[in-house]
């Protein structure tokens, strides 16, 4: 069975990626992630200028997944853009993902310029759904500024382009932030980002278990996986088809990857899996998500990628 997959015309020999933000942050990090079975990977989402984030503690496992507010911690977008010229050099045909994280409309489309501007041969996650600077509110929850965003940057951008969304609740969110985002020339949607501001607690010291925001932060891991599935299955249900998905949340096992195929996803995202086993998890992932589909009967992804049966 073989778990290549594609998003427009770009091939991966692997459904298999990090999500932003876990184990992407430097050189050394994102050189592991090209040396495992991932298919592909993305970089931290950059600002113009080096974050230094929020204050520790900023990340705590938890016993069903994770909770973060690393506040973008980042080198900047220059030196993820110096190191995807230098990887696509020396990897020609494999595609890789960088993600931008501006704090303005006036940071994105500055950062967008000089992606636009750069021989990069990859494809970009605009994340509009960073939960954990103090004060700025997650864009994807905003529908008249995820517009404006959206106009602003397809007015120059030509290069392919996706978003990374934070999880909806409510039908008519999924309808509304479809018919916006069924505008615009995008080639994929990545659902989802962390469970925005969740809090948890120290036993021991009834203190919450990280620093920033008086310790609310995102959510990731299994608590995520019935929210990341909605919401890969209702884009999919609504978005152009030529608008892909990209499943991301909730991913310990073979299974759960292949429920967000099922659901519609075309590349799957790792984050608090990988955070907690490295870059090895990956060959795990693809030998389950091998096994799964083989009891199944199935060869490739096609065999099954939205075929979510309801009753
Ligand atoms: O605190 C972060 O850096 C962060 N943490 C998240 O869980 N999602 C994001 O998009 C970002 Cl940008």
């Amino acid at each position: 069975t073989d778990l290549q997959t594609s998003i427009g015309d770009f091939q991966f020999d692997n459904v298999f990626m990090n999500a932003s933000g876990v184990r992407c942050y430097t050189e050394e990090d994102l050189d592991a992630l090209a040396q495992s079975d991932a298919g592909t990977f993305v970089t931290k989402s950059a600002t113009q200028a080096k974050r230094l984030g929020n204050p520790s503690p900023r990340y705590a496992r938890l016993e069903l997944g994770s909770i973060n507010s690393m506040g973008l911690p980042n080198e900047g977008l220059d030196y993820y853009l110096n190191y995807a010229l230098k990887f696509q050099e020396k990897h020609p045909g494999q595609w890789i993902f960088l993600s931008v994280a501006g704090l303005t409309m006036e940071e994105n489309l500055a950062m967008a310029h000089t992606i636009e501007d750069s021989d990069f041969n990859g494809l970009v996650e605009f994340n509009l759904s960073c939960p954990n600077v103090p004060g700025k509110p997650q864009t994807g929850y905003d529908f008249d500024r995820t517009k404006e965003v959206l106009t602003n940057l397809f007015t120059f951008f030509t290069k392919p382009a996706g978003v990374k969304l934070p999880p909806y609740f409510d039908l008519a969110q999924f309808d509304q932030m479809a018919a916006i985002l069924n505008q615009f020339p995008l080639q994929f949607v990545n659902s989802i980002n962390s469970l925005g501001n969740g809090l948890m607690i120290d036993p021991e010291t009834d203190t919450a278990l990280i620093k920033p925001k008086g310790g609310f932060g995102g959510i990731g891991g299994a608590y995520a996986k019935p929210i990341a599935l909605a919401n890969v299955r209702a884009f999919s249900q609504r978005l152009d088809p030529k608008i892909q998905l990209i499943g991301t949340g909730g991913v310990t096992n073979g299974r759960d990857a292949y429920d967000l195929i099922l659901a519609g996803a075309s590349l799957v995202q790792v984050g608090t899996l990988l955070q907690e086993e490295r870059p090895a998890v990956f060959t795990r992932l693809s030998r389950e998500l091998q096994a799964v589909m083989q009891t199944k009967g199935y060869t490739n992804l096609s065999d099954f990628k939205g075929q979510l049966k309801t009753q």
